[in-house]
């Protein structure tokens, strides 16, 4: 399966994304500075694998001081999260992958030891990220009784992941069930997350899909072509509002028309448990180049002024149900999402790392 990311043990190699599909160029990084520009520059993106590739760029921070006093190390980290924490706004994960970071850093009691502990967690991380996908595509799998065409947003796969998939992670698993007639994947513009590397992933596995255009789905969903919306989080309220990528709001507003479920797929690592609705989570707001321009290309005469949201926040009222590893919360509401979240609330408040 693709990976996005591959630690060597002292340097973090970066599967750039933004050179998918036609060519597959790695970066090779030692620091969280080459790191945090990494992310910043959508080499590396997807809540979960941002949040790996955080973790990582401490770690390495920690290894290239490992000879500082041991009184410098807690700056040269706070230094470092606060470069890592700014590179992207809205995914929570990546807060939650530093703040896990640094209580690691904290429980060190010698300094000599805490380069291999914060490798050590790093790749806890990883590999959990792993464990929680499978997860969420075992509970996933099983809201669909037959065999299902899913429309699906942005990419939510292993690229996104440290491996395996969120949403992409069920279609995976209802296509090892024998339960998956189809994906529709929207191509989702401005990055072309769909059309780059969700086609990418499902295509190198034989899953079959159908590319569609991100105005597209409106039309499928009128003709009965779409049984379920499947999409990811970047950001999820303690009500059950989500933030997705730009467009998830238009896909939920019209499976709401349609009585299409529409359902997300995130790890509890994606819920901000300091805010209470989706009017606090931080849209990210990229460079309209990206909007204007195609692989560097001008699309638009000189001088277009072009908008460009990343993400939007869709409404729990609006959302089926999330399905994280610790449960599927069915009509997300405060309630619903506090009962599947109680038992993460009592690990972050004792500073556990979840299991
Ligand atoms: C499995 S999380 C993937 C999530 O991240 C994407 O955003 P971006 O590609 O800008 O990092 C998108 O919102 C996906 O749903």
């Amino acid at each position: 399966m693709l990976q996005p990311l591959i630690w060597t043990g002292h340097s973090l190699r970066v599967l750039d994304q933004r050179r998918l599909p036609n060519e597959t160029v790695w970066s090779e990084y030692r620091d969280a500075a080459g790191v945090a520009e990494a992310i910043r520059s959508m080499q590396v993106r997807g809540a979960p694998a941002i949040a790996a590739a955080a973790a990582y760029g401490l770690a390495m921070e920690a290894q290239r001081h490992a000879g500082a006093r041991g009184d410098r190390l807690p700056e040269v980290l706070e230094a470092a999260a606060r470069v890592l924490l700014a590179s992207r706004p809205t995914a929570v994960n990546l807060r939650w992958a530093v703040e896990r970071m640094q209580k690691a850093a904290a429980a060190c009691p010698d300094p000599a030891a805490l380069p291999q502990v914060l490798v050590a967690e790093a790749e806890r991380i990883a590999a959990e990220d792993v464990a929680v996908n499978r997860r969420i595509g075992d509970l996933g799998a099983a809201l669909f009784a037959r065999p299902v065409q899913v429309l699906t947003h942005c990419n939510t796969g292993a690229l996104a992941t440290a491996g395996y998939g969120t949403a992409l992670g069920v279609v995976r698993r209802l296509h090892e069930l024998g339960r998956l007639r189809q994906v529709l994947v929207d191509e989702t513009r401005p990055y072309w997350q769909g059309a780059r590397l969700t086609a990418y992933e499902l295509a190198a596995e034989g899953i079959p899909h159908i590319l569609i255009t991100d105005s597209m789905a409106g039309h499928f969903m009128q003709r009965g072509q779409v049984d379920a919306v499947l999409v990811g989080a970047d950001r999820i309220a303690r009500n059950g509002d989500v933030a997705n990528k730009i467009g998830t709001y238009t896909l939920a507003v019209l499976c709401r028309h349609h009585g299409i479920p529409f359902y997300v797929a995130a790890p509890v690592s994606t819920f901000d448990l300091t805010i209470a609705t989706g009017e606090d989570i931080p849209i990210e707001e990229r460079d309209p180049a990206e909007v204007t321009h195609v692989y560097g290309r001008r699309i638009t005469p000189e001088g277009t002024q072009a908008a460009h949201p990343a993400f939007d926040v869709t409404p729990h009222e609006l959302v089926t149900a999330i399905i994280t590893e610790r449960g599927v919360i069915h009509h997300p509401q405060p309630e619903s999402v506090r009962a599947v979240l109680a038992a993460e609330d009592k690990t972050r408040a004792e500073g556990s790392t979840p299991a």
